[in-house]
């Protein structure tokens, strides 16, 4: 199937896509990929998956079946050991489980760090991170430091730390993994609004069944390691989403898919 094909019949934006969203043109793509670490430990074992532009794709699968080493490939911060990933020069954004705020910047001048690096002159980094603060809705904290902000907020800041860098494709590491259980419902909620509005392709990582259906366009289950994946399940919802789907029967429907497949993986 060729990417566009791919694109056509999974993309989570409507068609036609609406005025002002643009669907990023990169993806990634694992080909029979292996990773088998220097200690002997394989640790992902012919893993084959697509997230083409304009997907959300989230991975679910037991404690230390690969996941991470999943976007670590995906990031290019390994290599697989047989396989092939490929990304197409995608402009990439990482949101990790701890927001990794620099606590004597303020909000702002942490959003506007990756441009710094990346040498992007000031005004334009400046617009970048002011659109991406915009995004997240923390328009008026600018001046904020992380240390005065609650942890779902300095989750919104990391976010559009990524996002002020205009990234095509976007790798979250349990991001609302340490959040409590309403703040992490909330960022659900803002996460889907965000990557809807943003037309970003998505590589999520999680534990949380309803968490993946919830914002995806695809759940991949992963067995116990090495990983494999041992299902695929489309989330058939148009985007945004509200709160509460997670209460349909159609919903539901698919977490316990989810669920079988996974306890299935795990034995
Ligand atoms: N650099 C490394 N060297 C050796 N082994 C590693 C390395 N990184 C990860 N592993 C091992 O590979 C396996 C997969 O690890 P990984 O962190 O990808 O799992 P995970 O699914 O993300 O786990 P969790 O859900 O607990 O975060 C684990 O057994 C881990 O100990």
């Amino acid at each position: 199937m060729s990417i566009a094909t791919v694109l056509a019949t999974r993309s989570r934006l409507p068609s036609p896509v609406p005025a002002g969203v643009e669907v990023r043109r990169h993806g990634v793509e694992f080909d029979s990929v292996t990773k088998r670490f220097a200690t002997g430990t394989l640790a992902l074992d012919n893993v084959s998956l697509v997230a083409a532009p304009g997907e959300f794709v989230t991975v679910v699968g037991p404690s230390g079946c690969g996941k991470s080493t999943l976007l670590r490939l995906a990031a290019g911060l390994s290599e697989p050991t047989a396989g092939t990933v490929r990304m197409g020069g995608a402009r990439l954004g990482y949101v990790f489980q701890e927001a990794t705020l620099l606590p004597w910047r303020s909000v702002r001048a942490n959003v506007e760090l990756t441009g710094e690096l990346r040498g992007v002159p000031r005004a334009v980094r400046r617009r970048k991170a002011q659109e991406a603060i915009d995004l997240v809705g923390l328009t008026g904290f600018e001046k904020q430091l992380p240390g005065q902000l609650s942890g779902g907020m300095r989750m919104r800041v990391s976010i559009a730390r990524a996002f002020a860098g205009d990234p095509d494709l976007m790798l979250f590491d349990e991001p609302f993994g340490a959040l409590d259980e309403i703040t992490r419902l909330t960022m659900q909620v803002e996460l889907q609004r965000i990557v809807a509005q943003s037309g970003v392709t998505g590589l999520f990582i999680t534990h949380s069944v309803s968490e993946a259906v919830y914002l995806s366009t695809r759940v991949v289950v992963m067995s116990a390691r090495p990983g494999r994946i041992v299902a695929e399940i489309d989330v058939p919802f148009a985007y945004p989403r509200p709160p509460e789907l997670r209460y349909e029967q159609s919903f539901t429907d698919i977490t316990a898919a989810v669920s079988t497949a996974l306890e299935g993986g795990h034995r």
